[in-house]
């Protein structure tokens, strides 16, 4: 890598960076970062330039994009099994929405990497530090397990190339195309995967195809925005309720100064009685700024409560509503609807409520193996999936 571009990258992860471990032993994370440079990386360039074609054709209305998956994958449920299920999910899913909607659809899993979690608090209830995904720590309840380990980033590596290796064995198969991403939340990770390629040598993150910034993480000043804007991939960003229009076309400004279309997917995520007073302001502001972005409905992270039986969970009522106000504000202003991003699994969980089988508060414990959110399973997410397609057809 140039001299050049490793200073911008130190000039990005020199600002402040939330929601990082703090690592027991510096030089250990050092040897591991050192090892993972050398490394080859999980993606590739082209796929990559793929996926930022596949996108500018639904920043123009002629594409859809469905993504999804775990909330937090682990080491231990990355199997063929969880693999081909999630996937199985997702392309039924994609099948359904892109007949109704008559155009293709961009599939793109939550998967190959969706390894590292912000959370709210520092601490967990039994007064432990948080799980902050399998690529820091573990969630079993245990103080020593909780201590970040770098060894982790290497497990993460490898389980992301074995989860990639799978998905490519559909892609030659000719089942499908389907693209990975995960939030760009572990920096010491995230840095040590970006290769410089193409004629300009710009640099891509090589972890994955797509990455988003968390709501947790995109301080304008911070260094995931900073670092995002070096990346050659396209770029999600999560707009949680308290995000305002300017802020939001202040990450345009950054992140896609050469107006690209489809460069950044602004994935809302506002929760369902928020979307008609919020999303309105921001789309009509990035209108008028001229960047032609993705807008994507993340209908999971605004609608999360506690259930009467001390369940982290989600209604499916709600999950819609905050479906159906996203695609009504985008009609109202004239503006495209381009997808949904879901925390959804093909395991017969039971970690949302409702749906057709009416998961209720006392259903909750029968299968809630979440790491970290609730998902749907595959019966309510194919019930969104047709809920939705009649919406894109009225
Ligand atoms: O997936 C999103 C966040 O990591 C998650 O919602 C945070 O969860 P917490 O509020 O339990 O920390
Ligand atoms: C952390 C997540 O979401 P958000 O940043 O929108 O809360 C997530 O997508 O799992
Ligand atoms: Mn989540």
């Amino acid at each position: 890598m140039s001299p050049e571009a490793l200073q911008r990258i130190d000039d990005a992860l020199t600002r402040p960076a939330a929601q990082q471990p703090v690592w027991p032993d510096p030089q250990a994370v050092a040897g591991v970062r050192d090892s993972l440079l050398s490394a080859p990386p999980i993606t590739l360039p082209s796929e990559v330039d793929r996926l930022r074609r596949r996108l500018a054709a639904v920043a123009r209305g002629r594409a859809f994009l469905v993504q999804g998956g775990d909330c937090a994958e682990t080491f231990a449920s990355n199997t063929p099994a969880h693999l081909g299920a999630n996937l199985r999910t997702l392309l039924r899913m994609s099948a359904v929405l892109g007949h109704a909607a008559r155009l293709p659809v961009v599939k793109v899993g939550r998967i190959a990497g969706q390894f590292a979690k912000p959370r709210s608090k520092a601490t967990d209830t039994h007064g432990l530090p948080v799980y902050r995904g399998d690529i820091v720590n573990s969630a079993t309840p245990d103080p020593r397990l909780r201590v970040p380990d770098p060894d982790r980033m290497l497990r993460a590596y490898a389980n992301s190339g074995a989860a990639m290796r799978f998905i490519r064995r559909l892609h030659r198969c000719g089942i499908a195309e389907i693209f990975t991403s995960h939030e760009c939340l572990l920096l010491d990770y995230e840095r040590t995967m970006l290769r410089p390629a193409g004629p300009g040598g710009r640099l891509y993150n090589l972890s994955s195809h797509f990455l988003w910034i968390g709501e947790r993480t995109r301080q304008l000043d911070g260094a995931h925005i900073a670092f995002a804007a070096l990346m050659a991939n396209p770029i999600g960003i999560k707009l949680g309720p308290t995000a305002t229009p300017e802020e939001v076309v202040e990450y345009l400004e950054r992140l896609d100064p050469d107006h690209e279309p489809g460069r950044v997917t602004l994935i809302t995520r506002l929760g369902h009685d928020q979307v008609e007073k919020v999303l309105p302001g921001i789309v009509e502001k990035v209108e008028a700024s001229g960047h032609q972005v993705v807008w994507q409905c993340d209908a999971m992270h605004g609608n999360t409560h506690e259930s009467t039986t001390g369940y982290k969970t989600r209604h499916f009522d709600r999950i819609l509503a905050e479906v159906r106000s996203f695609f009504a504000v985008h009609r109202e202003l004239g503006t495209y609807p381009g997808g949904i991003h879901l925390e959804l699994t093909g395991e017969p969980v039971t970690e949302c409520q409702g749906g057709a089988l009416h998961v209720s508060d006392h259903d909750l414990r029968a299968c809630y193996s979440t790491a970290c959110d609730p998902r749907l399973n595959h019966r309510q997410a194919m019930e969104l999936a047709v809920r939705i397609a009649r919406i894109l057809r009225s």
